[in-house]
C-alpha cells in the first residue's frame, strides 16, 4: 500500500503530517508510526499528526502519535503545521484563516496570519493536581514551586496542563543541564501517573525566557509549544515572569501571551513545509 505524506517543522520540532479525512481512525498504528519516526530506518520525525473529519461540530480533528508510539492530548507546534497543511490540502490562500480543532486536550483553534506566522488560542491552563495528572499534592491543589527529588537533587517544580502534562523547573543557567541524563528520571517519576514533558527554565528577564525541553515520548526535541505555554504560565504563577514574554527554545522563539481577563494562552510561530513522499 501506498501512502502519501507530508514533512512539515515547527522550530525544528518535526511532524509527519497525513490526510486521513476520508476516516475517523487514524490510518497508522502506533507501532507503524514509531517506524515512521526513526531517524534512521524511516521517515525521521518526533511525531505522526492525523488530518480527520472534525468531531463536536469542530472543522477538523487532530490526533497524534509521539515516536515511541505513545498518544499525546496535544501538540502546540503540531497544530500550527496541521493548520498549514489544512489550508494546503483545501487549496486556499495562508491569508487569515482561522480553524476550530478537536484535540483529546479540547477544542484549539490556530489562525494563518498574513505574515506567514501562525497564532494558536490553546485555551485556559488547568492546575489542579488531579488535572495534570500528578500526585505531588492533593488532588484539588495546585503544584506551585513544590520540591521533588530527581537524580539526587531537590527542585522546586511547578506543574501545568495545557491538555498534556507539564512539569517546569527555573534553573540559573540550562546550559548546565544534563538532559538526556534527568529528563527521563522526570518523565517516569513515579509521582506522574501519565509521564510528563519537562521544561528547565531560565529567566532572562520578566519578558524573555529560555528552555530546554524534555518531551514525554519523544525525548529532547528542538521545541514545544505546549511546553513554552506551560512555562510562562509557571513564571507568572512563581512571580518570575510578565502574561506576555518570548520563549527561546534550541529551534528558535515562540511568541506566549496568558490573558488576564479570560485566562486564554496564546502562542504565536512558525510552521514550515519541509517535503512530501510517498511510503511503500
Ligand atoms: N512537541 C509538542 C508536544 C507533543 C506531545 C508531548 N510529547 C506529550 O507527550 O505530551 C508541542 O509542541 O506541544
Amino acid at each position: 500500500m501506498a501512502i502519501e505524506f507530508t514533512k512539515y517543522q515547527g522550530l525544528g520540532n518535526d511532524f509527519i503530517l497525513i490526510d486521513n479525512r476520508a476516516s475517523s481512525q487514524p490510518m497508522l498504528t502506533p507501532q507503524e508510526a514509531i517506524k515512521w519516526c526513526d531517524r534512521h530506518f524511516g521517515i525521521g520525525a518526533d511525531g505522526v499528526i492525523f488530518v480527520l473529519p472534525g468531531l463536536e461540530g469542530t472543522d477538523y480533528t487532530m490526533r497524534i502519535f509521539n515516536s515511541d508510539g505513545s498518544e499525546p492530548e496535544m501538540c502546540g507546534n503540531g497544530i500550527r503545521c496541521l493548520a498549514k497543511f489544512i489550508a494546503d490540502l483545501e487549496g486556499r490562500s495562508t491569508q487569515s484563516l482561522r480553524y476550530r480543532i478537536h484535540t483529546l486536550g479540547g477544542v484549539m483553534s490556530p489562525e494563518l496570519r498574513p505574515d506567514g506566522q501562525v497564532t494558536v488560542d490553546m485555551g485556559v491552563p488547568r492546575l489542579l493536581a488531579k488535572e495534570i495528572p500528578t500526585t505531588l499534592t492533593a488532588a484539588s491543589e495546585k503544584v506551585i514551586n513544590q520540591p521533588l527529588e530527581v537524580a539526587g537533587k531537590s527542585w522546586n517544580v511547578t506543574c501545568v496542563s495545557m491538555g498534556n502534562p507539564h512539569c517546569i523547573t527555573f534553573v540559573e543557567d540550562v546550559a548546565a543541564i544534563p538532559l538526556a541524563e534527568i529528563g527521563p528520571q522526570f518523565e517516569h517519576h513515579s509521582v506522574f501517573p501519565q509521564r510528563t514533558n519537562t521544561e528547565f527554565i531560565q529567566v532572562v528577564n520578566r519578558n524573555y525566557l529560555k528552555m530546554l525541553v524534555w518531551e514525554r515520548g519523544a525525548g529532547a526535541t528542538m521545541a514545544c509549544g505546549t511546553g513554552a505555554c506551560a512555562a510562562l504560565v509557571a513564571g507568572v504563577l512563581t512571580g518570575n515572569c510578565d502574561r506576555q514574554a518570548t520563549v527561546e527554545l534550541p529551534g528558535g522563539p515562540l511568541e506566549i501571551q496568558w490573558s488576564e481577563v479570560e485566562q486564554r494562552v496564546y502562542m504565536t510561530g512558525p510552521a514550515v513545509k519541509v517535503f512530501t513522499g510517498t511510503w511503500y
